[in-house]
């Protein structure tokens, strides 16, 4: 857009799950003054209002619309392209007939970013049941929403502590500060062994590599792969997963000059002596990679989308209903990812 090219990145910020902890953050952030100046929120103005009000947080909130010029954002403001909701959000109380407003703020993301508005996305948690029940049965994620909005066949959901997000960190040791990447996301465990084929591993391998390459400015990245069955499969006694899919796929990949390492069972490769030198786990599934991340940095880390067109990050954790309207909610991992998505928007710009 010419004439409104933001010195700093513009980040968009969808604020999630109405009933969720996502409102209050974005709004604790503001109050603090630690949303970066070119973070413009998504969501119901008069909902944003209330929330605030109902804490006691000092906001003003401050109307715009994608594509015309925004207040710079500043302690105390937030400045917001509206969506609104169909029926009033109580928080903590899930409402299936504000799924499609929540679906309306990642597309306006979504457009905002393609269409060079934004420089890029950040979310705050929504809540993956109350949008099947609100009518969307094939939803399961942000990640895979974004994958199917930018008609890519294929992304990468990569989780980083905070130290691990910036690549220069001297001498990290993966020991607390952790990458993980996975080759399934949300799916039964009943289905995930199907899930694992050749075909997606050396996508997702390829995905990653580029990702740590691009986007974390890893030179040559050494990536450690887990295996999916107990002790990557015992030799084929305990599944074969690893002998008929998942060992050739990583030895030709080796072939092409990738440094990758595994299988390697998985309860042991998440220790410092296994970890040194490496920059990315590939787990196989959510759990197994996501439970050993959230041990590690719950509440400073932040998941990044790798594969898609446009630069997408979100907090680390989820809607917390438990929590909501409390203002008791830690809004640490948005700010982590906010602050990478800042620095991922402008290294994109300058490579
Ligand atoms: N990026 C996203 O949109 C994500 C969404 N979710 C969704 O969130 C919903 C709830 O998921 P759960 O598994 O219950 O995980 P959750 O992260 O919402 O809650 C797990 C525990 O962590 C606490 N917690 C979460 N965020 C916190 C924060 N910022 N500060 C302090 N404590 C916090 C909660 O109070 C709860 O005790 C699900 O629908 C899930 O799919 C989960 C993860 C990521
Ligand atoms: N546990 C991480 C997670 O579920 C993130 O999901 P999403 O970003 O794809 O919505």
């Amino acid at each position: 857009m010419p004439g409104l090219e933001h010195a700093r990145p513009r980040l968009v910020l969808t604020t999630g799950e109405p009933a969720g902890i996502g409102p209050e953050l974005a709004l604790m952030l503001a109050v603090t003054g630690d949303l970066p100046s070119g973070t413009v929120a998504i969501g119901d103005p008069e909902m944003l209002a209330a929330r605030a009000r109902q804490l006691g947080l000092q906001v003003r909130i401050s109307v715009s619309q994608p594509g015309k010029a925004l207040p710079e954002s500043r302690t105390g403001v937030l400045a917001v392209w509206p969506v609104f909701l169909d029926e009033p959000a109580i928080p903590g109380v899930l409402n299936p007939a504000n799924a499609d407003y929540v679906l309306q703020t990642l597309n306006v993301a979504v457009k905002a970013c393609l269409a060079g508005h934004a420089q890029a996305m950040v979310t705050a948690p929504l809540h993956k049941g109350v949008i099947i029940e609100g009518g969307h049965p094939e939803f399961t994620g942000h990640t895979e929403f974004l994958r199917d909005a930018c008609q890519v066949s294929e992304v990468v959901m990569l989780l980083a502590t905070d130290r691990a997000l910036h690549s220069q960190v001297p001498g990290w040791q993966g020991a607390g500060d952790l990458r993980v990447a996975l080759v399934t996301t949300h799916l039964p465990l009943r289905e995930v062994a199907d899930a694992i084929t050749v075909e997606r591993l050396r996508r997702v391998v390829r995905i990653l590599e580029t990702g740590l390459r691009q986007q974390f400015g890893i030179l040559a990245p050494r990536i450690a792969v887990c295996g999916l069955n107990p002790h990557a499969g015992e030799d084929g006694h305990l599944g074969n997963e690893e002998q008929t899919i998942i060992t050739p796929t990583l030895s030709a990949l080796r072939a092409e000059g990738l440094d990758i390492h595994g299988p390697l069972p998985a309860d042991t490769l998440f220790t410092p002596r296994h970890l040194a030198g490496v920059d990315a786990v590939l787990a196989m599934y959510h759990d197994q990679g996501l439970a050993v991340l959230k041990y590690a940095g719950f509440g400073r880390a932040a998941n990044i989308t790798l594969g898609l067109p446009l630069v997408r990050t979100s907090v680390d954790h989820g809607t917390a209903l438990d929590l909501a309207g409390l203002g008791q909610a830690d809004p640490a991992s948005l700010k982590v990812a906010l602050n990478l998505a800042a620095t991922l928007a402008g290294r994109k710009r300058l490579g």
